[in-house]
């Protein structure tokens, strides 16, 4: 999968997709990240990538031209179609089931506005799709692309070492994970529960599925809701529910 951004912090963009598992993909070829700054198509000598808003108002906003010429050059960069994503918190709420899905896409480009965002046009002709990471306001779309990278990146084949970590991801299932324990088994923070180290696998795959499900139920009722539930998960949960009400 290719992955184009177009940002004005173009250093900032490479590091993220530098490091971790992102970075591990790129090394197995598995994830192309490229980085396109508009000002290096701005045509003035002081390479202008931003305008005073018409109507007045505070702020600056970014020109169309150094934009569409740069999208230009992302759609030449590479023979398949790429799909424009623009981050602002005017987009769609990004969810898991989103990122599975633009995962399996040839191409992605991720563009990043700033100061008090994107002259209109450019989104209404350039954009396939708006985005948001969450409702506030961040200083730049560059953290939106961070987080697509990351969450798309991970979701390459062959990106994690353990594939069952992306099914057993917080959301996969569309329930909140289940919690993790690390050695020692007796710390004076407490214990680890006694089925982790029982070697019953049923039986821990069993709890998992109880804690992720009441965590869930106590946690992000709203997630519950959405979900249909087997008649293990409804009983596990109902289990989990009367211990909690003792
Ligand atoms: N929330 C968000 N989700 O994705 N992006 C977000 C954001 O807050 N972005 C900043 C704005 C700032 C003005 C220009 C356009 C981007």
């Amino acid at each position: 999968m290719r992955i184009d951004v177009v940002t004005l912090f173009p250093d900032f963009m490479r590091q993220c997709a530098a490091v971790g598992v992102v970075g591990r993909a790129q090394q197995r070829e598995l994830l192309q990240v490229e980085t396109w700054n508009p000002r290096d198509y701005a045509t003035d000598n002081y390479r202008t990538v931003d305008g005073r808003t018409c109507g007045g108002g505070p702020g600056m906003v970014m020109l169309i031209e150094p934009l569409r010429k740069a999208l230009m050059a992302v759609r030449q960069a590479a023979p398949e179609p790429v799909h424009v994503i623009y981050l602002s918190p005017q987009g769609a709420r990004l969810t898991q089931g989103r990122v599975e899905a633009l995962a399996k896409l040839p191409r992605i480009a991720l563009l990043c506005g700033r100061y008090e965002g994107v002259d209109e046009r450019l989104l209404a002709h350039e954009v396939d799709e708006e985005l948001s990471i969450g409702d506030y306001v961040l200083s730049g779309g560059e953290l939106g692309a961070a987080v697509i990278l990351d969450a798309v990146g991970r979701l390459q084949e062959g990106a994690l070492n353990d594939a069952q970590s992306a099914e057993q991801d917080s959301f996969s299932n569309g329930l909140l994970d289940c919690p993790h324990y690390a050695k020692p088994v007796h710390d004076a923070l407490g214990d680890v529960p006694e089925v982790l180290l029982s070697g019953d696998h049923a039986a821990i795959r069993r709890w998992r599925l109880k804690q992720a499900l009441g965590r869930t139920w106590l946690r992000r009722p709203d997630l519950l809701a959405q979900r249909a539930l087997d008649a293990e998960s409804r009983a596990l949960l109902d289990e989990f529910r009367r211990e909690h009400a003792q």
